[in-house]
C-alpha cells in the first residue's frame, strides 16, 4: 500500500474579491503521477504555486511528506521540484552554467553539483548541448532544461505546470519519454495540462478543476466508467444521413448518442458489444455504407459531460 506524500486539505485563495481556488484538496501517493486538468483560469496555476510555497493560501493546509508547507525555507520545500509555466532561463549562460546556478541555490557545489548537472543534463536528453546557450535552442529544448534544473537537488515530488506550452509535438514526446524515466524511477509527479490526452498518458490519478474547485478526483478508469458511451462508432455513407436515419440510429440498443458530421455519423455506444447490431441495422437502411471504424470513447468529453462545456474554447 503506497502511502501519502503530498495532501492539499480545502485549500483556497482568492484575488481581491476573485476566489481562484476555493476549498480544494487532493492527495499525491508515493510514486504516483497525479494530472491536474481544467479550462484556462480554473485555479491550477494557483494551486501548484501553494503547494511550492511561493503562494500563501488563504485557508486550508498542505502537508508534504509529514510536514505542513508555510512560509520561508523548509525542509518540505526542499522535497519539491517545480517546473512553472513561464521559463527561467538565463539565455546567455551555458546549458551547464544555468544549471550549476539553479544547483548553487540549493546548496549544491564542488563534483556533486556537477554529477547532478551531468545527471539531470542526459535524463533531458540535452547532454550533448552542456556547453550550448538557451538563446540557441527551440521552445521544447528549453522546456527540458528547466526540467532538468528542477530536478538537481533530487526532489521527490515534481510538479509541472503546463509544460507542454509552445512546445512542437517531436520535443513534446522528448518532455513525456522524461518524465516516463522519472515516473520508472519512483519520482512523484504533478503535471497540470488543459489537454485531457496527456493527462490520461502519464496520470496513475486525474484531479479536475474548474472555477476553484475539484469536480472529479479519479482513476482514469473510473473516470471512464462515468462517461455514458464507452465505444465509438464512425460510419460513412454515401450520402449525408436524414435525420429520420439519424433518429433511428439514436433509437437502437445501446446507442447513448449520435451526430452528423457531412456523410459521416459518429455514434456513442454504451458498450461496444452493441457495434455489430447498429451497423447491421444501418445496412439495411438504404443509404450505402461506405466505410466505418470503431474507437474508444475519449476523456476529453468527461468535462463536456460534468460541465456541459468543453475543456477549451
Ligand atoms: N496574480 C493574480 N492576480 C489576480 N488574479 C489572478 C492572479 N493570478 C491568477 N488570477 C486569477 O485567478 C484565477 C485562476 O488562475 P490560475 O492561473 O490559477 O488558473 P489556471 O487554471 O492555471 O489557468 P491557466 O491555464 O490560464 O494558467 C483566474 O481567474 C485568474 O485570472
Amino acid at each position: 500500500m503506497a502511502s501519502v506524500l503530498l495532501s492539499v486539505n480545502q485549500v483556497s485563495k482568492s484575488y481581491g474579491a476573485r476566489k481562484a481556488v476555493d476549498g480544494v484538496s487532493f492527495q499525491v501517493q508515493q510514486g504516483q503521477t497525479v494530472g491536474l486538468i481544467g479550462p484556462n483560469g480554473a485555479g491550477k496555476s494557483t494551486t501548484v504555486s501553494m503547494i511550492c510555497g511561493l503562494l500563501r493560501s488563504d485557508s486550508g493546509s498542505i502537508v508534504m511528506d509529514g510536514v505542513t508547507i508555510g512560509h520561508g525555507p523548509s525542509e518540505a520545500k526542499r522535497k519539491i521540484g517545480f517546473v512553472p509555466q513561464d521559463l527561467a532561463l538565463y539565455e546567455d549562460l551555458s546549458s551547464l552554467e544555468n544549471l550549476k546556478l539553479f544547483g548553487a541555490l540549493y546548496g549544491l557545489k564542488g563534483a556533486p553539483l556537477k554529477q547532478r548537472c551531468d545527471q539531470a543534463l542526459a535524463l533531458v536528453n540535452l547532454a550533448d548541448r552542456a556547453q550550448d546557450k538557451p538563446a540557441t535552442f527551440s521552445g521544447g529544448m528549453k522546456r527540458r532544461l528547466n526540467i532538468a534544473a528542477a530536478l538537481l537537488h533530487d526532489p521527490q515530488l515534481l510538479i509541472l505546470d503546463e509544460p507542454t506550452v509552445g512546445v512542437d509535438p517531436q520535443s513534446r514526446n522528448a518532455i513525456f519519454d522524461t518524465l516516463e524515466t522519472l515516473k520508472t524511477q519512483g519520482r512523484s509527479l504533478i503535471y497540470t495540462s488543459h489537454y485531457m490526452e496527456e493527462v490520461e498518458r502519464l496520470a496513475d490519478h486525474i484531479v479536475i478543476i474548474d472555477h476553484g474547485k475539484v469536480l472529479a478526483d479519479e482513476t482514469p478508469a473510473a473516470l471512464y466508467r462515468r462517461l455514458p458511451a464507452q465505444a465509438a462508432l464512425r460510419a460513412e455513407l454515401a450520402a449525408v444521413p436524414s435525420a429520420a436515419l439519424l433518429s433511428g440510429v439514436q433509437a437502437q440498443p445501446g446507442v447513448t448518442g449520435v451526430q452528423g458530421e457531412g456523410n459521416a455519423l459518429d455514434i456513442g455506444l454504451a458498450d461496444a458489444v452493441h457495434a455489430p447490431a447498429v451497423l447491421a441495422w444501418l445496412a439495411q437502411q438504404g443509404t450505402p455504407l461506405l466505410h466505418f471504424a470503431t474507437a474508444k470513447t475519449s476523456l476529453e468529453n468527461i468535462f463536456l459531460n460534468l460541465t456541459g462545456r468543453s475543456l477549451r474554447d
